[in-house]
């Protein structure tokens, strides 16, 4: 930028640019002045400087007040009063929260690092093989960071679902998988969990370079998460059994548990890997073959991971990856008359239209994961800080793109005022760049539509009264960033309270007592999650019961082990993932009665 700052003479100019490299932050400042001689415009002072301060460091001069810090090594006194006055216009001066909004406007402007990884698979991957969809069409994939072409991915439709569907039919009616023992199955999903850990490196590169996520979430917690789901299912396969019943009468009673049969799978864009897990591992661990629509912003991971438990020895057919958009290949899939279940996680306008597709053709059954508007309940006995923290994480984790995300920060009026304080603070100081570098915990949102749904989002709150305390707009001017936003004074009405945002937009509501918060948490047509934050046990327990979510996090939140259900009350779903209920979705149940002749036991 560069700046003429007025009550000097000469006038003097300063050029001034902050780069994040690696933890630090370099303030390159050029100062100079010029004077005008025999008609030209002559440099008659010019002064280069550069400071650089590692993160720590700063935030510990910030608190010192950063300005004169950094300018008491400048040189010369009238370019310190120049340069501060530059910083102090910039909102870089003085406060830990300008301070830091302008390094990560700095970190998320940089070029963008090269991911670790290349692309080597964009076909549809159908009964076992990597083909092109039929039309020969693709489409794009972008790089959320720059909205630039990451590749070219084979976009199914109809023919090609059909043909994936032929594939899992056939899978399933003559192949190995449902005949295999259980133990078999489970070894072979075992060993894709074992190849999954080795190639946990490339998964995640390639889940942040098509998402956008933080690579250090992606390496540390997500992939690994994939391999523990493969394992949890991998031992459910050969614990899945029937039961013999007694009834009235001289009757053997037999309940089978049986694969239903093939299985359509839909899911979304937020977290692409764990998705796939939540389905797949369950369908393959009860015998059925899959075909998975991915969703059309994250093709990549699938393909990638597919691959890999081929390797492992799954058989052609069994698990079919479909790539391409929603009312095509999606509804191919839901309306399908070939497939027996359908299980779907996304939007809750999307998920009626799938239930309507499925009804409308061969009443399959169906499972949704649907949106949410959770509660996050602040009581005034809680820790402030840990409270601050964790309504934090509760919103802003994965950008603010979870279902169940924390949306509704309920806090107490007692501690309000100190919690928005507070809650202001965490935003801003909240680093936000490049996620495939070391230490960003947000990275930009998934796409442009997301980005500018965020924004009019963003904008509603504000028309309607709420305090934009922290926040509010785009940040950098390249790629899908946007800046940690938090508002307080948001009533119950405000579409902010009431509409998903799916974005890194944290709402700050005021309550007094726990029976208005229990009526208010509740008056909402989602019913996903709920957090609660006190260290009062009759508080906790009378939540708990109250909510009517699917999870409560009680002192946490966002806490997803492969044993725990998960799923909506209301219209954030039917059925729940994950866990022991998670193996009911993917099961018929059959009962078989036979006459006993004199028994020796009834
Ligand atoms: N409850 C959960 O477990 C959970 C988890 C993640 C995301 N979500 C929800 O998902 C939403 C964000 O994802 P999104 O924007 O990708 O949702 P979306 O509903 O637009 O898309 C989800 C999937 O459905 C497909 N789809 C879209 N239109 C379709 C149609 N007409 N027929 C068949 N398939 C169709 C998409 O291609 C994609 O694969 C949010 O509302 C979020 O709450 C819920």
């Amino acid at each position: 930028m560069q700046r003429h700052i007025y009550g000097f003479t000469p006038p003097l100019y300063i050029e001034a640019r902050a780069i994040y490299i690696k933890g630090h932050l370099r303030l390159e400042v050029a100062e100079y002045c010029t004077q005008r001689r025999e008609g030209r415009e002559e440099v008659i002072y010019s002064l280069d400087s550069q400071y650089q301060v590692s993160i720590i460091t700063l935030k510990a001069m910030a608190a010192r007040g950063i300005v004169s810090a950094l300018l008491s090594r400048s040189r010369c006194a009238s370019s310190r009063s120049a340069a501060y006055s530059l910083f102090r216009k910039d909102g870089l001066h003085g406060s830990t929260s300008g301070l830091l909004q302008r390094f990560s406007t700095a970190a998320a402007m940089e070029e963008p690092i090269s991911p670790p990884v290349q692309v080597n698979y964009t076909q549809l991957l159908i009964n076992g093989q990597f083909v092109d969809a039929a039309s020969g069409k693709t489409f794009p994939t972008l790089d959320p960071r720059t909205g630039e072409v990451i590749a070219h991915v084979a976009e199914g439709d109809v023919e090609d679902v059909n043909r994936a569907v032929i594939a899992a039919r056939k899978a399933f009616d003559e192949g190995p998988w449902p005949r295999m023992t259980a133990y078999e199955r489970s070894r072979i999903m075992y060993r894709f969990a074992d190849l999954i850990e080795k190639h946990n490196d490339d998964i995640a590169a390639l889940e942040t370079w098509d998402n956008g996520k933080p690579y250090e979430q992606a390496a540390k917690i997500e992939v690994p998460m994939l391999a523990r789901l493969m394992r949890y299912y991998a031992g459910w396969a050969d614990k899945i059994h029937g039961l013999v019943v007694p009834a009235d009468g001289p009757h053997h009673v037999q309940v089978l548990h049986e694969p239903i049969g093939v299985a359509g799978q839909i899911i979304p864009w937020n977290f692409p890997l764990l998705m796939y897990g939540w389905k797949v591992g369950p369908a393959l661990a009860c015998g059925n073959t899959v075909v998975l629509k991915t969703a059309e912003q994250t093709p990549l991971s699938a393909l990638y991971v597919t691959k890999l438990f081929h390797e492992a020895g799954l058989p052609d057919g069994v698990l079919n990856i479909v790539s391409g958009f929603g009312p095509t290949a999606g509804a191919a899939l839901a309306s399908h008359m070939d497939v027996d279940k359908l299980a779907f996680t996304g939007s809750t306008a999307t998920g009626k239209i799938v239930l309507e597709l499925a009804s409308r053709s061969n009443l399959k059954q169906v499972t949704l994961e649907l949106g949410g508007k959770s509660p996050m309940i602040i009581m005034d006995d809680a820790d402030i800080d840990q409270a601050v923290e964790l309504a934090h994480f509760a919103l802003f984790f994965n950008q603010g793109q979870c279902c169940c995300a924390g949306s509704r920060t309920f806090v107490h009026e007692r501690v309000y005022d100190e919690f928005v304080e507070k809650a202001k603070a965490r935003a801003q100081k909240r680093v936000v760049g490049d996620p495939f570098k070391q230490g960003i915990e947000q990275g930009p949102q998934i796409d442009e539509d997301q980005f500018n749904k965020i924004l009019r989002m963003i904008k509603s709150g504000v028309d309607e009264g709420a305090n934009l305390v922290a926040g509010g707009a785009q940040l950098g001017d390249k790629g899908y960033y946007i800046q940690p936003t938090v508002f307080s004074d948001v009533q119950d009405g405000m579409k902010i309270a009431k509409e998903e945002i799916f974005g890194p937009v944290q709402s700050i509501l005021k309550f007094k007592d726990l029976d208005e918060v229990i009526r208010r948490s509740n008056n909402s047509r989602y019913g996903l999650a709920a957090g609660i934050f006190t260290n009062n046990l009759a508080t906790a327990n009378t939540l708990m019961r109250a909510l009517r979510v699917g999870s409560v996090w009680i002192n946490c939140f966002d806490v997803f082990d492969a044993a725990i259900p998960f799923g909506g009350y209301k219209m954030s779903g039917h059925g729940r993932e994950k866990g022991i209920d998670s193996l009911k979705n993917y099961l018929q149940v059959k009962a078989v009665v036979t006459p006993l002749n004199n028994p020796a036991w009834l």
